[in-house]
């Protein structure tokens, strides 16, 4: 029976839920009322605008990769329907798949010519896309040169066309709500949750089992969709374009929207793009009576305003007005749902892990040197070694976050060298961080319900169209289950709706464990979990991974804290300078010359 905490957190939301509605049913009356034109002909491009810089919340705000060619996409959308409909008589609800089409294979393309090198290339290869498509439109014959086309139908509906400004109003902002819920509901999905790690960099989204280059490929050619609907309505609003709103100047101006709105908040999109285009419009009226009509003062203004704001506003105005409203937690732990299957167990004392030879070079230097050793499953097995004696590369060879030089790996039946940690995770290894990797501004529970990234309904790349349409309620309530489940059993309860960068660094390591056992793990490999944690939070520690090896658990652990190591693991292997000095049980390990000699001689 839920409980009246879970009532009360309902209604809450319930209440959440309703409040867009209520704030938005005045802006559904405004074309009814006496309302001047003008208005309404702002809004409508505000709500074009919108669009725009929704997607590029989900792909800068929330990817992390930022985009200049925005405007282009809108261009495609703009021009296929004025060329289709101009020239060859197509009903404008023909042309937008046409010109989703055509966007959608030139977003895949340059996707993935980019989206797998780093850093610089998105950005460039998005401005080099901007500026080529805008010299097209401009010198093509077909599409009128720099006149662009003229005469485009408006649309209609039901054989009704929308001749007048206030009758586009209600489609636009329509597909504008639609569009936000899209984005809103795919961000509160597996693949959402995936789609918000890539800003943090890939290593954590990878070992997650996340395939963060097409997860990338999948958000730039979502925004780019976005954007040629805006482009396919501008057109028919508009009812002629020309290559001028497609160039860069807008591609740069669509990126200020979502950032002066906020880049990671949907509601940030269409506040920054009202700010800026009623700035914009006010400073093109009072300006040139200031300053007359002969310089083009608005957008040095506009600049001067832009560069206060992001200095003292980084992360945009719509932070600041959503502390004005309730806040509700993104998901919830569902109180009850169908458990997920479980991988069938080694059996106790088998082999489950063998490395043999393993070595790692980085130039000349030797980081693994021909390093073997084994683990049967249930066994807790420490790996020590002074700094940089190669405990982490040899995690990062066994995890796949690293290719070796030369030796093998076997887990289980299979040979896992040189694996992606991708396919590594599927079969069933889970890691956590020496540095803890999360997500600081998801709640716990969506950070833990990211292991599970690879146990949903559907394939690890897929179900974006199923989020989108919410149509993931199930596998929702699966995930968020289990991760509610791990949460309880590595006893962060407590701090199940608390922003994951709110947590102490001991717990946040707990919470490393708890995502890592999200992935039904045989094996665990747990990088330094006892750093910065304090003497109780070591014991209870302590606690857990016992009690985890007594359900059968395996844990590989690197660890600095000899009387947390020696108390708790069956076996220890030393490194030394790359290569395993000893091993065996810690009382032994204890009274090894070797290891006392090279490491151990201030503990003994
Ligand atoms: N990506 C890399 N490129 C070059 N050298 C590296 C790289 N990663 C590690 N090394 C080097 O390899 C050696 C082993 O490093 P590693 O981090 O594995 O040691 P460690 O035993 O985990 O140390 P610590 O306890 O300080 O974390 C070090 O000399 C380190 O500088």
């Amino acid at each position: 029976m839920p409980s009246m905490k879970h009532k009360e957190k309902n209604m809450h939301n319930q209440l959440h839920r309703l409040l867009p509605l209520v704030l938005l049913a005045p802006a559904a009356l405004l074309p009814v009322l006496p309302v001047p034109e003008y208005w309404i002909t702002l809004l409508n491009y505000i709500g074009l605008y919108s669009l725009v810089a929704i997607g590029l919340v989900l792909l800068t705000g929330v990817g992390g990769l930022t985009s200049f060619g925005q405007a282009a996409f809108v261009g495609i959308g703009a021009y296929v329907s004025g060329y289709l409909s101009t020239r060859y008589g197509v009903s404008p609800w023909l042309t937008l798949p046409a010109g989703l089409l055509i966007t959608v294979a030139a977003a895949y393309l340059i996707g993935l010519l980019t989206m797998r090198m780093s850093g610089h290339y998105l950005p460039l290869a998005t401005i080099a896309w901007g500026l080529s498509l805008y010299y097209l439109f401009g010198n093509l014959e077909f599409l009128g040169k720099h006149d662009g086309l003229n005469g485009i139908p408006p649309l209609a509906i039901f054989g009704r066309p929308l001749n007048a400004g206030r009758e586009m109003y209600y489609l636009i902002w329509l597909i504008v709500l639609l569009a936000a819920l899209a984005v809103t509901n795919l961000l509160n999905s597996r693949p959402g949750r995936a789609i918000r790690a890539l800003k943090g960099g890939v290593t954590m989204a990878e070992a997650m089992g996340v395939h963060t280059a097409w997860m990338k490929v999948v958000v730039f050619v979502f925004a780019a969709v976005l954007a040629c609907i805006s482009g396919w309505l501008y057109a028919h609003l508009q009812r002629a374009v020309n290559p001028t709103p497609f160039g860069l100047n807008y591609g740069i101006e669509y990126l200020f929207m979502a950032v002066v709105g906020g880049v990671a908040h949907v509601g940030g999109a269409v506040l920054g793009a009202s700010v800026l285009t009623i700035l914009k419009d006010l400073l093109q009226g009072v300006l040139p009576r200031l300053f007359g009509d002969n310089g083009n003062y608005d957008g040095i203004v506009f600049g001067i305003l832009l560069v206060l704001l992001l200095q003292y506003a980084k992360d945009g105005i719509w932070p600041y007005l959503r502390t004005w409203f309730p806040r509700r937690t993104p998901v919830d732990a569902p109180a009850d749902a169908v458990p997920l299957t479980v991988r069938k167990k080694p059996a106790r004392g088998s082999l489950l892990l063998d490395v043999k030879a393993a070595r790692k070079e980085f130039g000349g230097l030797v980081a693994v040197n021909d390093v073997s050793f084994q683990m049967r499953a249930g066994e807790i097995v420490g790996l020590i070694g002074p700094n940089g004696a190669g405990k982490s590369t040899t995690f990062n060879l066994v995890t796949g976050l690293l290719p070796l030089t030369r030796g093998e790996i076997r887990y289980r039946d299979d040979i896992v060298s040189n694996l992606t940690s991708r396919d590594i995770a599927q079969r069933g290894i889970g890691r956590t961080f020496q540095h803890v990797q999360l997500l600081p501004t998801m709640t716990v529970l969506e950070n833990v319900a990211l292991g599970a990234h690879l146990r949903g309904d559907f394939l690890p790349q897929g179900g974006v169209m199923a989020s989108v349409l919410r149509l993931n309620r199930n596998e929702e309530k699966k995930l968020l289950r289990e991760a509610a489940m791990q949460i309880k059993r590595v006893g962060l309860e407590r701090h199940m709706y608390d922003e994951a960068g709110s947590l102490a660094l001991g717990q946040q390591r707990i919470l490393e464990i708890a995502r890592a056992l999200c992935g039904d793990p045989a094996l665990l490999l747990l990088d330094e979990p006892a750093a910065g944690l304090r003497y109780k939070e070591k014991q209870a520690l302590a606690e857990l991974l016992r009690k985890l090896r007594a359900e059968g658990m395996s844990v590989l652990i690197v660890e600095h804290d000899m009387d947390f190591v020696m108390n708790l693991t069956d076996r220890l292997v030393v490194m030394e300078f790359g290569t395993r000095i000893a091993e065996g049980a810690p009382e032994k390990i204890q009274s090894d010359p070797a290891v006392l000699e090279a490491y151990l001689g201030s503990v003994a």
